[in-house]
């Protein structure tokens, strides 16, 4: 199915920033993705959702270049990110958190952000021997970038503390701020709100909001939480058997007979 291209009308007109073709991939016998067309505007928030296999992470894994196309193209602002390695593609602007947790548990939050910023920053022995006040000032100024981003969580009380000791929903929110460090002009975040309580839930929405509106950047999300997805999204894609069945506005996608079908009548909208 030939899906339109929705976009934001405040971004109509303006180059795409995240743009898939006709992408797909097979293991094996098994078409995980097939014909999956996006075409995001720059600072568009979007969402991704279907049942559980359905093939959204999978599609994560495409866009980050973890798994390579069978078929179809990405651009990213306008360039191919075929044959790019995982961090090429992350140098090119696209950043992802993932559904299960990926945090270095033994570093301190503050160093967990600091790794997000990584190609940044001079490691260069020499370097550092012999220019020792600049390798001070740049210490200082990635130590305020850091906890600069902290900040938009209220995470700089944290920030000496194991990353593998926060609570959960903190942890998540940590993901996503190394992700941000890494400069990106997409970012991926499977499941954001997984396992967070109601409270924390309208707190991560607020601050998805705020952190498209200061960073300037595009969104798309994967979420089972259909309160969530329905209140942040403008635009979703409903995938089924790793196709696109619906693509739409919120209000568009709960009243779409296919979607209530395959999936909203199933679990229902909260
Ligand atoms: N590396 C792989 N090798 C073989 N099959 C895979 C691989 N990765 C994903 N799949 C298959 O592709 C399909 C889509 O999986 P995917 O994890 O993308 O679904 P999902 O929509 O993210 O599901 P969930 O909501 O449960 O996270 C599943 O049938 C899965 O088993």
């Amino acid at each position: 199915m030939e899906t339109p291209n929705l976009v934001p009308e405040r971004e109509l007109g303006k180059m795409p920033v995240l743009q898939a073709e006709h992408l797909g991939i097979d293991f094996g016998g098994l078409t995980a993705v097939d014909d999956f067309n996006i075409a995001m505007g720059r600072t568009e928030i979007s969402g991704l959702i279907g049942p559980n296999g359905a093939g959204k992470t999978t599609i994560f894994n495409l866009l980050t270049n973890v798994y390579k196309p069978t078929r179809g193209t990405i651009l990213l602002d306008g360039y191919d990110t075929a044959g790019k390695s995982v961090v090429e593609v992350n140098k090119m602007g696209i950043a992802r958190t993932f559904q299960n947790i990926r945090l270095f548990n033994k570093m301190t939050v503050e160093e967990n952000v600091l790794v997000g910023f990584g190609n940044s920053m001079s490691t260069h022995l020499l370097t550092d021997v012999f220019r020792l006040s600049k390798h001070w000032k740049q210490e200082a100024e990635f130590h305020d970038k850091a906890m600069d981003l902290l900040g938009i969580f209220s995470m700089q009380g944290l920030a000496h503390e194991r990353a593998g000791n926060l609570p959960y929903g903190a942890q998540r929110r940590l993901e996503i701020l190394r992700a941000l460090a890494t400069n990106p002009k997409v970012l991926l975040l499977d499941e954001p709100a997984a396992g967070m309580n109601p409270a924390e839930t309208e707190e991560l929405m607020e601050n998805i909001e705020k952190i498209r509106d200061d960073f300037q950047i595009a969104i798309l999300l994967i979420e089972h939480d259909m309160n969530f997805v329905m209140g942040i999204c403008e635009v979703i894609g409903v995938l089924d058997y790793g196709r696109i069945i619906a693509k739409g506005t919120p209000e568009e996608i709960q009243n779409d007979p296919k979607v209530i079908e395959a999936y909203l009548g199933k679990q229902g909208v909260k």
